[in-house]
């Protein structure tokens, strides 16, 4: 099993992610590109150089650090010259290579508050299952500790891969993002004829799976989406809970930071909790149990 992956944040202390008290660890890389994705640092599968202009003073000292003038497309070496001339942390690199061993230091440093909280540590990214064999090392070391774990996904990777994974999993936190494929591809990039069978393929296998659907106006915001979605929800069987994520906006910061543009974003204002609650109304009359927000 591998014992090295790419790994782009340890969030201590996480509260959204599964029950109690958490560590996520945010594996980098992921192959879809949802426009609203509040991680896009987490998409492509290596280092990368963020410039985050909400806190740059323009005082050009990263651009006389740099050997290549800055010329970031072309002959970026990731040598971090710039992120240390930087004097408020605007300019970082995002993503670096860390050992099982190293990963695991640090969660076991809230072992305590895990137990104590009902709590754990939460695989996410990303996609965690693109990085299989390095999940699979932590996940069993995790086991071995006797740490609950959850893994968020959405459930892009091959079918073998899930069933290999699924039984070293206490909980999934498993997003269907959208039942309809062509707006699903239209949104994600992604096709979701993989999503629907794996989910499908991990409810034969596991038994604590939560369903996770960002609610985002323009892409899946309403009552047809919905009703599709619980259908799905109450035909397959290992999902105990469903949990109505509302769409948030801190996207567009990190898009400005990151110098990606979304494809044909434009900043819709989140769901109110009047159209929530009629959403979790639809689950609810069929007997699917639904929440609104993370846990
Ligand atoms: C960043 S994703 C990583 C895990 C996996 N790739 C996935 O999409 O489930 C973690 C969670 O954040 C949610 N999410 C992403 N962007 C969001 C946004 N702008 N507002 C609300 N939830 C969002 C996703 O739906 C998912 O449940
Ligand atoms: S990491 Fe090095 S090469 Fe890349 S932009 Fe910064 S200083 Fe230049
Ligand atoms: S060194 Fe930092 S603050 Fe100065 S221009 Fe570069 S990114 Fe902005
Ligand atoms: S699948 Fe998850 S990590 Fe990948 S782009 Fe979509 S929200 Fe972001």
């Amino acid at each position: 099993m591998t014992s090295q992956g790419m790994v782009f944040n340890l969030q201590r202390y996480s509260l959204h992610d599964g029950p109690g008290i958490r560590t996520t660890v945010f594996l980098k890389g992921c192959p879809a590109r949802c426009w609203w994705c509040h991680n896009p640092e987490s998409q492509l599968p290596m280092p990368e150089i963020s410039s985050f202009q909400k806190v740059c003073l323009s005082c050009g000292a990263c651009f006389d650090a740099c050997p290549e003038r800055l010329d970031t497309a072309t002959t970026c070496t990731l040598c971090g010259a710039c992120t240390e001339a930087c004097p408020t942390g605007a300019r970082q690199i995002v993503g670096r290579e860390m050992s099982a061993d190293e990963v695991m230091a640090s969660l076991l440093k809230d072992r305590f508050f895990y137990e104590d909280s009902g709590g754990g540590v939460t695989f996410s990214g990303g996609e965690p299952l693109c990085q299989p064999d390095f999940l699979k090392t932590l996940l069993s070391r995790c086991r071995d500790h006797e740490i609950h774990t959850a893994v968020d996904t959405a459930g892009l990777c091959p079918p073998e891969t899930l069933a290999e994974i699924a039984p070293l999993v206490d909980l999934f936190l498993f997003d269907l993002k959208c039942a309809e494929g062509k707006r699903h591809l239209q949104g994600t990039g992604i096709d979701n004829g993989g999503i629907v069978s794996n989910l499908a393929l991990l409810s034969r296998l596991h038994a604590n799976i939560w369903l996770r659907i960002p609610v985002v106006p323009g892409f899946n915001a309403s009552e047809e989406e919905m009703c599709a979605l619980a259908k799905v929800s109450s035909e397959t069987p290992g999902i105990r809970h469903v949990w109505l994520l509302p769409y948030h906006a801190t996207w567009t910061g990190k898009q400005a930071r990151f110098g990606t543009m979304a494809t044909g974003a434009t900043q819709p204002a989140p769901p109110t909790m009047e159209v929530l609650e009629v959403f979790a109304k639809i689950f609810r009359d069929i007997g699917v149990p639904t929440s609104i927000g993370g846990q």
